[in-house]
């Protein structure tokens, strides 16, 4: 495409606008979008194109130009990641600038700049993994996700849905682990095709979707999904419930669970119950004390395993806003913990890469006694998926190709 120096402006706007940091890249992203309601489709992907590429490389971009401001990291963007010539760009910025930026060094870079990680992530992560894993990481977070899908298994089955889509050109394959994920190679726009809008699939990084798989939910059990947002893991959960039995989906956040409905009256599932709790502590919560089968806890977390989609979201947290999330997480898991029958098991998971938002939490649960750890290593094998990272699942977009994820499987001693 033709860069115009109206197109470098509004790219450079866009920029701008999101390096305060203060609210999400694609809200800010999508506000200043419908504030330029004539932009056409390639420059609107142009403008997306170049911030999301700003900020996958912004600690090595602000590295590489000497004085960083929205327009001049556009530029190194353009010549370090798309591999735009000086020719190109010489009416745009001065010949010393794009010198500079041409022959800036990429070997020998800082750990934290090489993986894109702010620094109190790196030194978070160093006591669990070698400085090679963690670029590896932080190399694979910097890649764009791949478009995954569910295939409702209360509806749909996925080979039919695989040769379906096979048949009208996409480019499609079975996930790996996964037995209900499709991987796209590209990225349709998905949520406009036929099976979509019948229910008959949903978009869900292969990661998540394992969850329902983790809690193992039967036909009539007494289900919770505890922390159940817009319902991804919901819905899962109650297609494997052939929905039966009674499935909470409870959540603090209104609009979340607002956005639940739709998806819930696509799916065709009637064993859902949405539920808006003002805290984990909330009469309601505490009136199924002892009650459930299976609890999941798919706790608020950093979301440091999602850096491939968010990728502004690791210079909006901070050790501060991680220390409040482990408090949080550790009181919901309690109150979750609370609702399970004796041999009942609870399943908590987060998106978070930090051993303090994940494995400590369930440590300090255990360390109380009245849990036992079941291996998710051994659950997975039962369902013949060969994915072994342990006791504890944690998978990583270096070694599965999924989000960033964490979960650990509980029962209740008792039974
Ligand atoms: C990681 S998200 C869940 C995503 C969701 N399970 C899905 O698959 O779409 C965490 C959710 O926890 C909710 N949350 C935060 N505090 C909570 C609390 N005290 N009790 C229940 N849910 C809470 C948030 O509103 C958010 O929707």
């Amino acid at each position: 495409m033709e860069l115009t120096a109206p197109l470098l402006q509004l790219a450079t706007q866009a920029l701008d606008l999101v390096l305060d940091f203060k609210r999400p890249a694609d809200a800010v992203l999508s506000a200043f979008f419908r504030e330029h309601k004539k932009l056409g489709a390639r420059d609107r992907a142009f403008v997306a194109e170049a911030v999301f590429g700003v900020l996958r490389r912004y600690r090595y971009l602000s590295v590489v130009v000497p004085a960083a401001n929205p327009r001049t990291l556009v530029i190194a963007w353009l010549i370090k990641a798309r591999g735009m010539s000086g020719a190109a760009l010489e009416q745009f910025a001065k010949a010393e600038l794009i010198d500079h930026i041409r022959s800036a060094r990429t070997d020998d870079l800082p750990l934290p700049v090489a993986a894109e990680l702010p620094d109190w992530v790196v030194d978070k992560l160093r006591p669990a993994m070698s400085d090679a894993d963690i670029l590896a990481l932080g190399r694979a977070l910097q890649q764009p996700a791949p478009l995954d899908i569910r295939v409702n298994a209360h509806k749909a089955d996925r080979d039919a849905v695989l040769a379906r889509l096979q048949g009208e050109g996409y480019a499609v394959e079975a996930t790996p682990y996964s037995p209900w994920g499709i991987r796209f190679k590209e990225h349709p726009a998905i949520n406009r095709h036929p099976l979509f809008l019948d229910g008959s699939i949903e978009v869900q990084d292969e990661g998540s979707q394992l969850l329902a798989l983790l809690l193992g939910a039967r036909r009539g059990e007494m289900v919770c999904d505890f922390c159940a947002g817009a319902g991804g893991k919901t819905l899962g959960i109650g297609a494997m419930m052939a929905s039966t039995g009674r499935l909470y989906a409870f959540d603090v956040a209104e609009k979340r669970l607002a956005n639940l409905k739709p998806r819930l009256a696509r799916s065709g599932l009637s064993n859902v119950m949405p539920q808006l709790i003002a805290s984990e502590t909330d009469t309601r919560v505490k009136r199924l004390a002892g009650k459930l089968d299976r609890v999941l806890v798919d706790a608020p977390c950093s979301g440091l395993g999602t850096l491939r989609r968010n990728p502004d979201l690791k210079f909006r947290q901070s050790p501060e806003s991680v220390a409040e999330l482990t408090r949080k997480q550790a009181s919901i898991l309690r109150a979750a913990a609370r609702l399970l029958k004796p041999g009942g098991r609870l399943v908590y998971a987060t998106c978070s890469l930090l051993p303090e938002e994940n494995e400590a939490i369930v440590e300090a649960l255990l360390a109380e006694g009245g849990f036992t750890l079941l291996p998710a290593n051994e659950l997975l094998a039962q369902h013949k998926i060969s994915l072994d990272t342990g006791p504890m699942l944690r998978l990583s977009p270096a070694v599965h190709g999924t989000d960033g994820f964490f979960a650990a499987v509980l029962v209740k001693n008792g039974a």
